[in-house]
């Protein structure tokens, strides 16, 4: 039922996404000898053991495996064309996937090249995909390392690529000791621009993060934004009583892309039944679920929304709900947005008995 329901995907790491057949593949073939192990099966095992480390330092530290196959125009068409296929099989119809371009350089590569021989991968899978009788539509979406100081330049590639496969722009990685402020003049540029952005926060840090990125950074959306529920106390009667932060990211609809799968494995959440999500979606918070690293989790969409079903309550009518959330939110013109909900969305859930 799940898995033939269209689901919209906002938050997707490319490098958090390759097939463990895959790492292996063009681990051999390139010489990279620093994988823990060359069985496709194991290592995608240890991806999410190492993963579930219950910090984000630690479970960032097993990109490097991807990342160190993701340095050849080769690699990228290749890693990125198979996400295409992958969420496509999965039955996701709209997908924005992320990546950090300054992370594929180490041999080289110029920047605007990283982005191309994505782009390239993505435009294949879908071809593919439609080919097979289940279209997606991937949009690129281009990630700055907080830690690092290439924010403008990357938001400068954003905006150069915009009308050729690039929705957007975000910061990712370690979030405490990295505020957004940091990338202000990408952010800044970036309004300027009228473009879009997106930003990881409040997943490994709180509220000041999240009233950073939406304050003083403008962003669009939240990237997890789990700790919002800081800022939701409960009353004397029982009933939730929402802070001003919260109150704004409701009244605003702020778009909040939650990952449950990868927030209880940075310590960000204790599990999927006790999970904010399901209080937020209850409290009609602009809600959506996605699967942030597929690899690193061991999961896809189709399984992220049948944990919520069978640990968290959820029914098909909140899974309809935080599909249309997902594409109203997302990086696309409006126009496109409402196709795909009135001809995609909503007629695959009437079929499924929505
Ligand atoms: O959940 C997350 N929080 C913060 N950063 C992340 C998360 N998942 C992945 N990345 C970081 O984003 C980079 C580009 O895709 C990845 O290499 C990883 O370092
Ligand atoms: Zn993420």
């Amino acid at each position: 039922m799940v898995r033939r329901a269209p689901k919209a995907l906002l938050h997707d790491h490319l490098d958090g996404g390759v097939r463990p057949a895959t790492v292996v593949e063009l681990a051999e073939a390139s010489g990279y000898d620093g994988l823990p192990t060359t069985d496709a099966a194991a290592l995608g095992t240890w991806f999410r053991d190492a993963a579930d480390s219950g910090s984000l330092e630690r479970y960032l530290e097993t990109f490097s495996h991807t990342v160190a196959v993701m340095q050849t125009e080769e690699q990228l068409t290749r890693v990125a064309r198979e996400c295409a296929l992958d969420l496509a099989a999965d039955g996701v119809v709209y997908a924005e996937s992320r990546f950090a371009p300054e992370l594929h350089i180490e041999r080289g590569l110029p920047l605007d090249r990283v982005v191309e021989a994505v782009l390239a991968g993505f435009r294949a899978g879908e071809a593919e995909a439609a080919a097979a009788g289940t279209p997606i539509r991937v949009v690129a979406l281009l990630t700055a390392m907080r830690h690092a100081a290439n924010g403008r330049e990357i938001a400068d590639l954003a905006v150069t690529y915009r009308d050729r496969g690039v929705g957007g722009f975000d910061i990712a990685g370690a979030e405490a000791g990295f505020p957004p402020t940091r990338h202000l003049d990408a952010f800044e540029y970036l309004r300027r621009e009228n473009a879009h952005f997106t930003i990881h926060a409040g997943e490994a840090f709180g509220l000041p993060s999240i009233w950073e990125a939406l304050q003083w950074c403008g962003a669009d959306r939240l990237g997890h934004g789990v700790r919002i529920v800081d800022d939701v106390a409960t009353g004397g009667d029982g009933a939730p009583v929402l802070g001003r932060l919260a109150a704004y990211v409701r009244d605003c609809r702020v778009p909040l892309e939650m990952c449950p799968s990868s927030n209880i494995q940075t310590g960000a959440a204790e599990s999927v039944a006790t999970h904010p999500i399901t209080m937020l979606k209850d409290l009609r918070f602009r809600v959506t679920v996605n699967t942030d690293n597929r690899l690193m989790s061991g999961t896809s969409m189709s399984r992220e929304m049948q944990l919520l079903v069978d640990e968290a309550g959820w029914d098909l009518e909140d899974l309809r709900w935080v599909t249309i959330n997902a594409m109203k939110s997302a990086f696309l013109p409006f126009d496109e947005r409402l196709e795909l909900i009135d001809h995609v969305v909503k007629p695959g859930y009437a079929a499924l008995g929505a």
